[in-house]
């Protein structure tokens, strides 16, 4: 009997708008599947800290500059991700109201982009890959990949509850990042579009494994 093709080694992408609950939702399908998950906004994250650091514009020589003398590195853990400058753990300054207000400037940067795609191809699959453009840009090959949804009020209403922010301008705040992030954001024609509006996490999360199953299963 002939040997059966092996399949390679799984890459699921999980996309979309802005606090549409990407990270929670990819670390829950990764933990079910033991595999990790790779956030690639915390990497355009962690560019934009290194630029403001450097207390120059978050002009691209600036930015690659920074990037070049400090390196950073991820840590894909499946529970969350972690990224690294040498010893120092960047994660927990990642999500400032500076960050979150010139990440999306950062993010447009070619040469950025470039840097964060690079980092995520060095990874070996199996894993889940969250962001904006990881269905369309960075994995095209993934066999399956979503891409979540909600309306700008639901989400304000989720993240008014992690942060002591008025809903109004988390929701505010929001809209002007989706608009900013728009020209990288396009769903993959292939992906699974889920509004999360009406699921809870598990009820993501659940729905993305059955089809993860199906696909995986041939
Ligand atoms: N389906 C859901 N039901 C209820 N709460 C949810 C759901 N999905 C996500 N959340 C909550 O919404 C908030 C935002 O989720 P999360 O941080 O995972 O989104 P994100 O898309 O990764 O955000 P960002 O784009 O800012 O990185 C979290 O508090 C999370 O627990
Ligand atoms: N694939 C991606 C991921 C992120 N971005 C930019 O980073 C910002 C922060 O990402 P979060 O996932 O933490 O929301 C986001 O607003 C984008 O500007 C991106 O361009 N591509």
């Amino acid at each position: 009997m002939p040997a059966s093709p092996s399949l390679p080694p799984l890459i699921v992408t999980i996309d979309g708008v802005a606090a549409s609950g990407k990270s929670s939702v990819s670390s829950g399908v990764a933990r079910a599947l033991g595999v990790p998950y790779l956030s690639s906004g915390l990497l355009y994250r962690a560019a934009t800290l290194l630029g403001l650091e450097a207390g120059a514009d978050l002009s691209e020589a600036a930015v690659l500059e920074a990037l070049h003398t400090h390196p950073v590195r991820l840590e894909p853990l499946a529970q969350g991700n972690r990224v690294w400058q040498g010893e120092r753990d960047l994660t927990a300054d990642l999500h400032s109201t500076a960050v979150d207000h010139g990440v999306s400037v950062v993010a447009v940067l070619p040469g950025v982009r470039e840097w964060v795609n690079a980092q995520l191809r060095e990874v070996a699959p199996p894993f889940v890959a969250e962001g904006r453009d990881m269905g369309t840009a960075v994995f095209p090959q993934a066999p399956a990949k979503f891409y979540l949804t909600a309306s700008p009020r639901v989400r304000a209403g989720r993240r008014a509850q992690e942060r002591p922010e008025d809903v109004d301008a988390i929701e505010a705040a929001l809209i002007r990042r989706d608009e900013l992030d728009r020209v990288q954001s396009a769903p993959a024609p292939d992906a699974v579009v889920i509004d999360t509006g009406p699921l809870d996490l598990a009820g993501v999360i659940g729905a993305i494994l059955e089809r993860v199953v199906a696909v995986d299963q041939g």
